[in-house]
């Protein structure tokens, strides 16, 4: 079952210095699963927040439909927003000046719910942070006001989280730790849509991904797929040979060459395995001794710049 459709949306905003209006969201389609957590991976400007903001209900879109757990965005727009919680990009997700218990059972009371003290407690408890329970928000750290964030989505107890940004100026223990805690919280049966440009976020936690760059989805798949896909391109081979290789060499698709007495390092995508024995094939008819051959770790960095051409995230 999806929890969350997204079919088609466009939004635009004027701008101030000219009269045409910046397509930050061009019409985007996909979907989140029951139970998973699906990230929007994008650079600065990408359009992520405006994603974000469309599905909670915060901006006004201009085309396309949003369905939350079957309910129409636009036609059943209270059913619809009772399904998410939201903690968005920034510090305004609480208030300051109250606890993280005060938080929890204002943001619940708001909801129409209700949620006893050691119901609240438990909840802190949960996300580490119950010695903080009673200590006003504005003197709590950027994770741990994060954290408290997070604890008024799980105490609300609704099904999915929308999550825009939630490790942007985490320490980078805050962050593994933050990291975590989105685990045990889809864990939990939640289903998560997050936002971010942290790649190691999508690497360890993300179910599927959509890369999307400047308003549009580039990619949208199964991490592992991805990770498959870009580990099987590519190979570093390492071979010796008394005879000057370069020319040769060019008839193979190197990526990058280092070369040491007569040892040369080689990096090379394959396409498909066959074009790797072609390889193989190529030095034994030249008498080249293959040192060795290594599949090259992928990490979602290198996937994110092939898709996005290098846009700083
Ligand atoms: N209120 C607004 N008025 C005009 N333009 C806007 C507004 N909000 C966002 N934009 C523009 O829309 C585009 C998408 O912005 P958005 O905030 O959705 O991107 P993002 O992917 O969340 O970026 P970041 O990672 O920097 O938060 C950007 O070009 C941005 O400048």
């Amino acid at each position: 079952m999806n929890v969350i459709e997204v079919n088609d949306l466009l939004k635009r905003y004027p701008q101030r210095t000219s009269k045409e209006m910046l397509t930050a969201v061009d019409k985007i389609s996909f979907h989140v699963k029951e139970g998973e957590i699906f990230a929007l991976l994008g650079p600065n400007g990408a359009g992520k927040t405006t994603t974000i903001k469309s599905i909670c209900g915060l901006l006004v879109f201009d085309e396309g439909k949003i369905k939350i757990k079957d309910y129409d965005l636009k036609t059943e727009r209270s059913k619809a927003l009772k399904q998410i919680s939201v903690v968005l990009e920034g510090s305004r997700n609480l208030y300051h000046r109250l606890t993280p218990i005060e938080n929890i059972q204002y943001f619940v009371g708001i909801r129409g719910k209700k949620i006893s003290k050691n119901e609240a407690l438990d909840i802190l408890d949960f996300l580490g942070i119950k010695e903080k329970a009673n200590e006003v928000v504005y003197t709590l750290s950027r994770g741990m006001q994060q954290k408290t964030a997070l604890a008024v989505c799980l105490a609300v107890d609704t099904d999915v989280l929308l999550l825009d940004e939630p490790t942007l100026g985490l320490d980078v223990i805050s962050n593994v730790e933050f990291r975590r805690l989105l685990t045990n919280v889809k864990e939990r049966g939640k289903s998560i849509l997050l936002s971010t440009h942290d790649m190691a976020l999508v690497e360890e936690i993300a179910d599927r991904v959509a890369i999307i760059n400047n308003g549009k989805i580039v990619v949208c798949e199964d991490k592992k797929k991805l990770m498959d896909v870009f580990s099987a391109t590519g190979y570093k081979i390492k071979v010796r040979s008394e005879d000057t290789l370069e020319r040769e060499l060019d008839k193979i698709g190197i990526t990058e060459l280092t070369k040491e007495s007569n040892v040369y390092d080689l990096t090379v995508d394959f396409k498909t395995s066959s074009e790797l024995y072609e390889v193989i094939d190529f030095f034994k008819s030249r008498n080249v001794e293959i040192v060795s051959i290594e599949k090259q770790m992928v990490n979602f960095e290198k996937i994110f710049i092939s898709y996005t051409n290098g846009s700083n995230s």
